[in-house]
C-alpha cells in the first residue's frame, strides 16, 4: 500500500469505528482485524501502520468525531508529514478542503468529564498504553516464564506474574499452552485479591464473563471448595470451560435470566462466603486498552449500568452466610459507580460494612481503594469488600 492509501485504509476504519460507537457494535480491535481480513493484500507492515495511525486518530479526540476524515485532520494538524499525504493520489484521501471539519483534541468527552474525580494531572494516563501483565498460577515459578519470553520482568506489588514485551505472541507460549498463566492486568489481579477469597470457601463470581477473575479466585482456594460462576451472557460465559480446563480449575457455570437472576440462585441464600461482583460498568479505567469506548458511554447508558450495579448488590447480599462478604469490583473511575454505589448499599442494607483490606497499591477512596493508570501504572478499578455482621 502506498502511504496514501494507508491514511485512507485508517479513515475508512475510523468510519466505521465512530458508526459502531454511536449504535453499540464491535469494538475497535475487531474491526481492524475484520478488515484486514477482507483485504489480504495488504501485508504486515501496512497492517500496523493503519492501525498504528487509527488508533491515534482515536486517542487524540475525545469527543466523537463527525467522521473518520475529520479524526484523521485533527491527527494530521498536528503532524505535516501526515497533512502532506493529503494530496490527492489514487487511493489516498482528497486535499483538505477549507472549512472542513476538523476532529478537536481532548481527553475526556466534556459530560464525563464533569463526572471524573480525577485530579487534571492524572488524565493523560487514561490513554497511555496499556502493558500486557500476566499472572501466573501461584504453583507455577516464576523463573520459568522469565526464562522463555526475553525482556518479561516480574510484576510489581509482589504480585505473582510478569509484564511482558507488548509484541508477545502470548498464545504460541509453551506455558499459556500449559495452562500455566492467564493474561490479566496487575491492578484486575490486585482488586481480585482484595475480594478476600480463601481455600475452603464457598465463592459466587456472580459477574464471570468469560472468567478472568474466576480462575485467580480459584487459584487463591488452591482447588478447596467452591466456585461457582455466574453471567447473563451465553456466549461470554461459553468462553469459560476451556480456560478453565487449560489452568486445571473447576468451575461450576450457572447461565442467569437477566430480568430474574435470583431464580438461579435460591439454594446458595445464606450460604456464600464470598460473592464476587465485578459489575458491568463504564470501562472508564480501561480506556488506555480501548479508547473508543469513550465515544461509546452515553449519560442513558451510564445511568443503566448504575441501575444494574446496584441491583446486583441488592441480588448478592441475601446469598452471602453471616460474617460473609461481597467483593465489589469496577474498571470505572466514575464514583457513581464506585463510590457512591457501595455507600448507598451500605445506608440502605442493615447489618453491612466496609471491610477493604489495604492493598500495595491504590488509595483509600470512600469505602474502597481507587487503582488509576496514572498513579498505580494499571487499568482503573474501584474495590470495596463488605462485610455482613455475625
Ligand atoms: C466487567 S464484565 C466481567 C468480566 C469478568 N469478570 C472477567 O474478569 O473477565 C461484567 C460482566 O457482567 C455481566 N452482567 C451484566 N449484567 C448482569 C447481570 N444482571 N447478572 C450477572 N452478570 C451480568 C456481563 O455479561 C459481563 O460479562
Amino acid at each position: 500500500m502506498t502511504p496514501q492509501a494507508r491514511v485512507q485504509a485508517a479513515i475508512d476504519i475510523l468510519d466505521a469505528v465512530i458508526a459502531a460507537a454511536t449504535r453499540g457494535g464491535a469494538a475497535a480491535d475487531t474491526l481492524i482485524a475484520g478488515y484486514f481480513k477482507a483485504r489480504r493484500y495488504a501485508g504486515s507492515k501496512d497492517r500496523r501502520a493503519v492501525r498504528d495511525l487509527a488508533y491515534r486518530a482515536i486517542r487524540r479526540a475525545g469527543e466523537r468525531p463527525v467522521s473518520g476524515r475529520a479524526a484523521m485532520i485533527g491527527l494530521a494538524a498536528d503532524d505535516p508529514a501526515l497533512a502532506a499525504l493529503f494530496d490527492g493520489a489514487p487511493h489516498g484521501p482528497a486535499p483538505i478542503a477549507e472549512g472542513e471539519p476538523v476532529a478537536r483534541a481532548g481527553i475526556v468527552p466534556t459530560w464525563i468529564a464533569a463526572r471524573l474525580s480525577l485530579p487534571p494531572d492524572e488524565l493523560p494516563g487514561l490513554l497511555t498504553r496499556a502493558t500486557l501483565d500476566v499472572r501466573l498460577r501461584a504453583r507455577d515459578p516464576l523463573e520459568r516464564l522469565l526464562a522463555e519470553v526475553p525482556g518479561a520482568e516480574p510484576l510489581p506489588f509482589g504480585l505473582h506474574g510478569a509484564r511482558l514485551p507488548a509484541d508477545t505472541q502470548v498464545e504460541q507460549l509453551r506455558l499459556w499452552q500449559a495452562g500455566a498463566f492467564e493474561v490479566q492486568d496487575a491492578g484486575s489481579q490486585l482488586v481480585t485479591r482484595a475480594c478476600g477469597a480463601a481455600p475452603g470457601m464457598t465463592v459466587v463470581d456472580l459477574c464471570a464473563g468469560a472468567g478472568g477473575k474466576t480462575l485467580a479466585l480459584a487459584d487463591t482456594m488452591a482447588g478447596e471448595g467452591r466456585l461457582i460462576a455466574c453471567d447473563v451472557d451465553r456466549p461470554r460465559l461459553s468462553r469459560l470451560p476451556p480456560r478453565a480446563a487449560r489452568a486445571g480449575v473447576e468451575a461450576e457455570i450457572r447461565l442467569l435470566d437477566g430480568n430474574r437472576e435470583a431464580d438461579a440462585l435460591t439454594d446458595l441464600r445464606g450460604a456464600v462466603d464470598l460473592v464476587v461482583i465485578d459489575a458491568p460498568c463504564s470501562g472508564t479505567g480501561t480506556w488506555r486498552r480501548n479508547p473508543e469506548a469513550r465515544w461509546r458511554l452515553t449519560p442513558e447508558r451510564l445511568a443503566r449500568l448504575v441501575e444494574t450495579q446496584g441491583r446486583l448488590l441488592d441480588l448478592a447480599a441475601p446469598l452471602v452466610r453471616p460474617g460473609g462478604a461481597i467483593g465489589y469490583i469496577v474498571c470505572s473511575l466514575l464514583d457513581e459507580e464506585g463510590r457512591a454505589q457501595v455507600n448507598a448499599f451500605l445506608a440502605r442494607t442493615p447489618g453491612w460494612a466496609a471491610a477493604t483490606p489495604p492493598l500495595p497499591a491504590g488509595r483509600a477512596h470512600g469505602a474502597g481503594v481507587r487503582l488509576t493508570p496514572a498513579s498505580d501504572g494499571t487499568d482503573g478499578f474501584f474495590v470495596a469488600r463488605l462485610k455482613r455482621a455475625c
